[in-house]
């Protein structure tokens, strides 16, 4: 048993319908695979029908489960409604829902347009706002006790140069994942979310980390625990965060990083001393006891 096999036990999503953005690609494709796998009826959805159609396809024949793509950008409400109606045709009604579709690039903020601003903001904060809404608003009047995953950063704590308006975007996904939990935990609805470390897919890596940073830098290095995260521990974390085990959860962040957001610890640069420097260090600290005590 490892960090690469599935968690949960097997039906642990059975009957339970869940829209996962940006599920043709990386990450949610991941979530996408292992809830399918876990027994739930799955809805991806995105701007690319092409890329969700045959995601589709290769997992319904991995898996065996029943899935649906469908095309929306998540910055258009008449897109989303029009996913949370197929999926209720489809599927009888929608469970859960995991905000994970996003856009983001690294950039001094100086060079970014007013236009690439918004771009960002509005798919990751604009879209998961108007996603979680329109289905807030069908779970109280449906009386569904319905669940939402939002896919965050760890940066939308610390802040990060480079990625500001995804930083921005994050953050407020944050302030809304725990302002809600409080307002919408009175009809039975929790909202999580997961502050993922590096996780390599390709929309990621061609945006933040290019071939050009990559031959330079090593961010492993800088991960406490010294590699990159796999995709079916978030996949671990994301089903148990939409199923009914976590029950008694909402309002939380939960950090996935290999300790990478720890890196900030004033005294982590102690990581260099060596032993015999050690040595050194600690006669030189009891001879200043010693001394303190002495002129008491
Ligand atoms: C360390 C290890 C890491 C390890 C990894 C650590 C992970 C960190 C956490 C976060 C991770 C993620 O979010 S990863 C998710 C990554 N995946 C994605 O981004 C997938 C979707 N992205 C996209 O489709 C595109 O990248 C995006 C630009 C966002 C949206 O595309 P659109 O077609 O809607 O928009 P466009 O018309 O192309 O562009 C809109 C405006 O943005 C400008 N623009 C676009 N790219 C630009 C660029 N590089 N520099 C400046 N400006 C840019 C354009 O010029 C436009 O402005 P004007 O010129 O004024 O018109
Ligand atoms: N990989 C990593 O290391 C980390 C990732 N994350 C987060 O994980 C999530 C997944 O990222 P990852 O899998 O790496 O990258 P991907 O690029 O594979 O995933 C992003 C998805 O968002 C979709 N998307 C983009 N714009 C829109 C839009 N306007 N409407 C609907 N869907 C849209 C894309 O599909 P399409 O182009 O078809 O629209 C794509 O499937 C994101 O929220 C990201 O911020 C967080 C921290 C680290």
């Amino acid at each position: 048993m490892g960090y690469k096999e599935g968690m949960l036990r097997d039906g642990a999503l059975d009957n339970k319908t869940v829209i996962v953005t940006g599920g043709g690609t990386g990450l949610g494709k991941s979530m996408a695979t292992y809830f399918l796998k876990l027994g739930a009826n799955v809805v991806i959805c995105s701007r690319r029908l092409e890329v969700l159609e045959t995601t589709a396809k290769e997992l319904e024949e991995q898996t065996g489960g029943q899935i649906l793509a469908i095309a929306c950008d998540v910055r258009k409400t008449e897109e989303i409604e029009n996913v949370i109606t197929k999926s209720i045709e489809k599927f009888g009604q929608v469970d859960g829902l995991v905000n994970n579709s996003a856009g983001n690039f690294i950039s001094p903020t100086e060079r970014l347009s007013y236009k690439a601003v918004d771009t960002v903001v509005d798919i990751v904060l604009r879209g998961t706002y108007y996603f979680t809404l329109a289905l807030g608003k069908y779970w109280i009047e449906n009386k569904i006790k319905g669940t939402v995953l939002n896919i965050s950063t760890t940066y939308a704590w610390t802040g990060s140069g480079w990625v500001v308006p995804s930083a921005m975007a994050k953050a407020g996904v944050l302030a809304m994942t725990k302002s809600l939990a409080f307002e919408w935990a009175e009809h039975g609805i929790r909202l999580n979310a997961i502050a993922p470390g590096p996780f390599p897919t390709k929309g990621a890596w061609d945006r933040l980390f290019p071939e050009e940073l990559a031959k330079k830098f090593s961010f492993e290095n800088r991960i406490p625990l010294q590699r990159v995260g796999d995709h079916q521990e978030l996949a671990n974390l994301a089903a148990y965060l939409v199923s009914d085990f976590s029950a008694y959860i909402t309002g939380e962040v939960i950090t996935l990083d290999g300790g990478e957001v720890l890196s900030a610890g004033q005294f982590n640069f102690l990581k260099e001393v060596s032993e015999d420097q050690w040595d050194a260090i600690e006669d030189q600290i009891k001879n200043a006891n010693r001394n303190s005590k002495k002129s008491e």
